[in-house]
């Protein structure tokens, strides 16, 4: 899992959110057989959560979507289709987006299939 990865990006709407970063927050559940690298006690063995993390927020950061759901349709993909993880839960958070409420989110689950 990564939980709570907090990145700055263009991401909204309405005009004055294409003029701002914003925060998007990621929580992440990939599907991976750990038995082998729990064996080995080598990285070379499992999904390497700092990788994953590091391509997720260079794309973000790069990005400027309007909706969180697409953001977050994209970051799947790149995690299964660069890291060959066959089975995710995706939740793409923008905290304070809505006043009042503590958060909004979407929250998604994807097969490599
Ligand atoms: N389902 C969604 N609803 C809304 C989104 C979104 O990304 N998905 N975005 C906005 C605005 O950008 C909002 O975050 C500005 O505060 C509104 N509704």
């Amino acid at each position: 899992m990564i939980e709570g990865l907090e990145v700055r990006t263009v991401i909204g709407i309405y005009d004055w959110e294409r003029e701002i970063r914003q925060t998007v927050r990621l929580d992440l559940e990939m599907a991976w057989d750990t038995s082998k690298a729990a064996r080995s006690d080598d990285i070379a063995d499992t999904l390497d959560y700092k990788a994953v993390s590091k391509r997720l927020i260079g794309f973000v950061e790069g990005s400027s979507f309007g909706l969180i759901e697409a953001l977050a349709e994209h970051c799947a993909r790149i995690v299964i289709d660069e890291f060959n993880v066959p089975w995710l839960r995706l939740k793409m958070s923008k905290p304070g987006a809505v006043r009042g409420s503590e958060n909004v989110a979407v929250l998604i689950e994807r097969s490599a299939a």
